[in-house]
Protein backbone atom coordinates (compact mmCIF):
# COMPACT_ATOMS: atom_id res chain seq x y z
CA UNK A 1 0.00 0.00 0.00
CA UNK A 2 1.41 3.19 -0.85
CA UNK A 3 1.64 5.99 2.09
CA UNK A 4 -0.13 7.95 -0.01
CA UNK A 5 -3.56 5.63 0.38
CA UNK A 6 -2.42 5.71 4.35
CA UNK A 7 -4.47 8.48 4.91
CA UNK A 8 -7.44 6.33 4.46
CA UNK A 9 -6.43 4.10 6.82
CA UNK A 10 -9.04 3.80 9.66
CA UNK A 11 -6.27 4.87 12.90
CA UNK A 12 -8.17 2.70 14.93
CA UNK A 13 -7.51 -0.51 12.50
CA UNK A 14 -5.07 -2.99 13.90
CA UNK A 15 -1.78 -2.72 12.18
CA UNK A 16 -1.42 -4.80 9.59
CA UNK A 17 1.66 -4.10 8.51
CA UNK A 18 4.37 -6.79 9.78
CA UNK A 19 6.81 -5.59 12.46
CA UNK A 20 10.21 -4.45 11.42
CA UNK A 21 12.26 -6.59 13.89
CA UNK A 22 14.98 -4.09 14.72
CA UNK A 23 13.32 -1.20 16.89
CA UNK A 24 13.53 1.59 14.92
CA UNK A 25 15.63 4.74 16.87
CA UNK A 26 13.34 7.97 17.16
CA UNK A 27 14.65 11.65 18.56
CA UNK A 28 11.82 13.16 19.83
CA UNK A 29 11.68 16.94 19.50
CA UNK A 30 9.08 19.03 21.39
CA UNK A 31 8.88 22.61 22.49
CA UNK A 32 5.80 22.39 25.15
CA UNK A 33 3.97 20.26 27.08
CA UNK A 34 4.76 16.77 25.68
CA UNK A 35 1.10 14.56 25.64
CA UNK A 36 2.03 13.63 22.42
CA UNK A 37 5.56 12.33 23.23
CA UNK A 38 3.63 10.34 26.25
CA UNK A 39 1.41 9.02 23.86
CA UNK A 40 4.43 7.59 21.63
CA UNK A 41 5.99 6.37 24.80
CA UNK A 42 2.76 4.92 26.11
CA UNK A 43 2.19 2.93 22.50
CA UNK A 44 5.93 2.12 22.91
CA UNK A 45 5.39 0.70 26.60
CA UNK A 46 1.95 -0.92 25.57
CA UNK A 47 3.82 -3.13 22.36
CA UNK A 48 1.90 -0.95 19.69
CA UNK A 49 5.02 0.15 18.75
CA UNK A 50 8.21 -1.08 17.56
CA UNK A 51 10.60 1.69 18.46
CA UNK A 52 12.21 3.24 21.23
CA UNK A 53 13.10 7.00 21.99
CA UNK A 54 16.89 7.61 22.63
CA UNK A 55 15.90 11.12 23.25
CA UNK A 56 13.85 14.13 23.71
CA UNK A 57 15.40 17.46 22.16
CA UNK A 58 13.70 20.42 23.65
CA UNK A 59 14.13 23.75 22.90
CA UNK A 60 11.73 26.04 26.32
CA UNK A 61 13.57 25.50 29.57
CA UNK A 62 10.94 24.06 31.97
CA UNK A 63 8.79 22.86 28.53
CA UNK A 64 6.04 19.88 30.20
CA UNK A 65 8.12 17.47 28.36
CA UNK A 66 11.11 17.06 30.01
CA UNK A 67 8.94 16.07 33.32
CA UNK A 68 6.88 13.93 30.88
CA UNK A 69 9.94 12.19 29.40
CA UNK A 70 11.94 11.58 33.16
CA UNK A 71 8.51 9.62 34.15
CA UNK A 72 9.52 7.53 31.02
CA UNK A 73 13.33 7.20 31.80
CA UNK A 74 13.98 8.76 28.45
CA UNK A 75 16.99 11.33 27.97
CA UNK A 76 16.36 14.85 26.84
CA UNK A 77 18.40 17.87 25.72
CA UNK A 78 18.15 21.18 25.89
CA UNK A 79 18.26 23.44 22.58
CA UNK A 80 17.13 27.03 23.87
CA UNK A 81 16.69 28.63 20.12
CA UNK A 82 17.52 32.39 22.06
CA UNK A 83 21.22 30.52 22.15
CA UNK A 84 22.19 30.55 18.78
CA UNK A 85 23.05 32.98 16.31
CA UNK A 86 21.02 31.60 13.86
CA UNK A 87 18.28 28.92 12.75
CA UNK A 88 21.27 26.88 10.94
CA UNK A 89 23.44 26.80 14.20
CA UNK A 90 20.21 25.67 15.87
CA UNK A 91 19.64 22.90 13.49
CA UNK A 92 23.35 22.00 12.84
CA UNK A 93 23.62 21.09 16.70
CA UNK A 94 20.22 19.42 16.83
CA UNK A 95 21.61 17.07 14.36
CA UNK A 96 24.74 17.05 16.15
CA UNK A 97 23.01 15.52 19.06
CA UNK A 98 20.05 13.29 17.10
CA UNK A 99 23.08 11.67 14.54
CA UNK A 100 25.16 11.40 18.31
CA UNK A 101 21.85 9.14 19.59
CA UNK A 102 21.79 7.27 16.49
CA UNK A 103 18.22 8.01 15.64
CA UNK A 104 16.29 6.58 12.65
CA UNK A 105 13.46 8.75 12.76
CA UNK A 106 12.97 12.39 13.82
CA UNK A 107 9.68 12.84 15.80
CA UNK A 108 8.41 16.67 15.73
CA UNK A 109 5.50 16.57 18.66
CA UNK A 110 5.04 20.24 19.12
CA UNK A 111 8.18 21.62 17.75
CA UNK A 112 7.30 25.21 17.25
CA UNK A 113 10.56 26.28 15.11
CA UNK A 114 10.80 26.26 11.68
CA UNK A 115 13.41 23.89 10.79
CA UNK A 116 16.20 25.00 8.26
CA UNK A 117 16.87 22.06 5.28
CA UNK A 118 20.05 21.51 7.48
CA UNK A 119 17.81 19.41 9.82
CA UNK A 120 15.14 17.95 6.85
CA UNK A 121 18.67 16.79 4.47
CA UNK A 122 20.29 15.08 7.29
CA UNK A 123 17.28 13.05 7.81
CA UNK A 124 15.71 12.19 4.30
CA UNK A 125 11.95 11.50 4.28
CA UNK A 126 12.83 10.51 7.95
CA UNK A 127 10.89 13.64 10.05
CA UNK A 128 7.50 13.51 10.99
CA UNK A 129 4.80 16.24 12.11
CA UNK A 130 1.82 16.24 14.16
CA UNK A 131 -0.32 19.64 13.15
CA UNK A 132 -3.56 20.53 14.48
CA UNK A 133 -6.00 20.49 11.72
CA UNK A 134 -7.04 19.08 8.21
CA UNK A 135 -4.12 19.86 6.02
CA UNK A 136 -3.73 21.77 3.81
CA UNK A 137 -6.04 23.64 5.37
CA UNK A 138 -4.83 26.58 8.30
CA UNK A 139 -1.06 26.08 8.01
CA UNK A 140 1.22 27.51 10.66
CA UNK A 141 0.76 28.45 13.75
CA UNK A 142 -2.41 28.81 15.77
CA UNK A 143 -4.13 26.47 13.50
CA UNK A 144 -6.79 25.84 16.25
CA UNK A 145 -8.11 29.37 16.82
CA UNK A 146 -7.59 29.68 12.40
CA UNK A 147 -10.48 26.52 12.44
CA UNK A 148 -12.40 28.76 14.69
CA UNK A 149 -12.82 32.08 12.61
CA UNK A 150 -12.79 30.56 9.73
CA UNK A 151 -16.14 28.83 10.69
CA UNK A 152 -15.30 25.34 9.83
CA UNK A 153 -17.62 22.61 11.17
CA UNK A 154 -14.90 20.24 10.99
CA UNK A 155 -10.89 19.92 11.53
CA UNK A 156 -8.74 17.55 12.77
CA UNK A 157 -5.44 16.94 13.21
CA UNK A 158 -2.46 15.74 10.04
CA UNK A 159 0.28 13.54 10.04
CA UNK A 160 3.17 14.85 7.87
CA UNK A 161 6.75 14.00 6.45
CA UNK A 162 8.80 17.47 7.21
CA UNK A 163 9.77 19.65 3.90
CA UNK A 164 11.67 23.07 3.91
CA UNK A 165 7.69 24.61 2.84
CA UNK A 166 5.96 24.39 6.13
CA UNK A 167 2.96 22.18 6.89
CA UNK A 168 3.55 20.86 3.16
CA UNK A 169 4.85 17.45 3.02
CA UNK A 170 3.23 14.54 2.35
CA UNK A 171 0.79 13.54 4.47
CA UNK A 172 0.58 10.33 6.13
CA UNK A 173 -2.61 10.06 8.38
CA UNK A 174 -5.30 12.11 9.36
CA UNK A 175 -8.43 12.52 11.63
CA UNK A 176 -11.35 14.51 11.99
CA UNK A 177 -12.87 16.31 14.47
CA UNK A 178 -16.44 17.99 14.80
CA UNK A 179 -16.58 21.92 16.01
CA UNK A 180 -19.08 22.49 18.06
CA UNK A 181 -20.79 25.59 18.37
CA UNK A 182 -20.20 26.43 22.04
CA UNK A 183 -16.45 25.52 21.02
CA UNK A 184 -13.71 26.96 22.48
CA UNK A 185 -9.96 27.16 21.25
CA UNK A 186 -9.15 24.79 24.44
CA UNK A 187 -12.37 22.82 24.12
CA UNK A 188 -11.44 22.34 20.32
CA UNK A 189 -7.52 21.65 21.05
CA UNK A 190 -8.72 19.26 23.72
CA UNK A 191 -10.78 17.19 21.06
CA UNK A 192 -8.35 17.51 18.57
CA UNK A 193 -5.13 16.23 21.20
CA UNK A 194 -7.31 13.05 21.92
CA UNK A 195 -6.82 12.58 18.02
CA UNK A 196 -3.64 13.06 18.40
CA UNK A 197 -2.76 10.90 20.44
CA UNK A 198 -4.32 7.99 18.45
CA UNK A 199 -3.00 8.81 15.26
CA UNK A 200 0.56 9.63 16.01
CA UNK A 201 1.70 6.35 17.27
CA UNK A 202 -0.05 5.11 14.41
CA UNK A 203 1.17 6.26 12.01
CA UNK A 204 4.88 5.82 12.91
CA UNK A 205 4.39 2.53 12.61
CA UNK A 206 3.48 2.62 9.41
CA UNK A 207 6.32 4.63 8.20
CA UNK A 208 8.86 3.14 10.67
CA UNK A 209 7.68 -0.41 8.65
CA UNK A 210 7.76 0.94 5.21
CA UNK A 211 11.58 0.99 5.34
N1 LIG B 1 10.68 23.60 7.56
C1 LIG B 1 9.68 23.16 8.35
N2 LIG B 1 9.74 23.39 9.67
C2 LIG B 1 8.72 22.96 10.46
C3 LIG B 1 7.59 22.31 9.92
C4 LIG B 1 7.57 22.06 8.51
O1 LIG B 1 6.61 21.45 7.98
N3 LIG B 1 8.62 22.50 7.76
N4 LIG B 1 6.53 21.94 10.75
C5 LIG B 1 6.50 22.75 11.96
C6 LIG B 1 5.42 22.59 12.98
N5 LIG B 1 4.55 23.75 12.82
C7 LIG B 1 3.25 23.43 12.52
O2 LIG B 1 2.85 22.25 12.51
C8 LIG B 1 5.01 25.08 12.94
C9 LIG B 1 5.68 25.48 14.10
C10 LIG B 1 6.14 26.78 14.21
C11 LIG B 1 5.95 27.71 13.19
C12 LIG B 1 6.49 29.10 13.33
O3 LIG B 1 6.13 30.01 12.56
N6 LIG B 1 7.39 29.31 14.31
C13 LIG B 1 8.03 30.61 14.53
C14 LIG B 1 8.13 30.88 16.02
C15 LIG B 1 6.76 30.81 16.66
C16 LIG B 1 6.89 30.87 18.18
O4 LIG B 1 8.03 30.77 18.70
O5 LIG B 1 5.82 30.99 18.82
C17 LIG B 1 9.44 30.60 13.96
O6 LIG B 1 10.04 29.50 13.84
O7 LIG B 1 9.94 31.72 13.73
C18 LIG B 1 5.27 27.31 12.04
C19 LIG B 1 4.79 26.00 11.90
C20 LIG B 1 7.80 22.63 12.70
N7 LIG B 1 8.80 23.18 11.82
N1 LIG C 1 2.16 24.06 14.23
C1 LIG C 1 2.62 23.06 15.15
C2 LIG C 1 1.57 22.79 16.22
O1 LIG C 1 0.72 23.63 16.48
N2 LIG C 1 1.69 21.61 16.82
C3 LIG C 1 0.78 21.24 17.88
O2 LIG C 1 1.38 21.50 19.14
C4 LIG C 1 0.71 20.66 20.10
C5 LIG C 1 1.75 20.06 21.01
O3 LIG C 1 1.09 19.44 22.10
P1 LIG C 1 1.94 18.51 23.10
O4 LIG C 1 3.17 19.31 23.51
O5 LIG C 1 0.99 18.26 24.24
O6 LIG C 1 2.31 17.26 22.34
C6 LIG C 1 -0.05 19.58 19.31
O7 LIG C 1 -1.44 19.84 19.36
C7 LIG C 1 0.46 19.76 17.89
O8 LIG C 1 -0.51 19.44 16.90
Amino acid sequence: MSLSLACLVSPTLPNPWPRSVKPMRLGVMASGSGSNFEAIAQAIRDQQLNAQIQTVIYNNPGAGVVARADRFGVGHQLFDHRQFPSREALDAAIVSALQAADVDWVIMAGWMRIVTPILINAFPNRVLNIHPSLLPSFRGIRAVEQALAAGVKVTGCTVHLVVPEVDAGEIIMQAAVPVLIDDTAATLQQRIHTQEHVIYPRAIALCCDRI
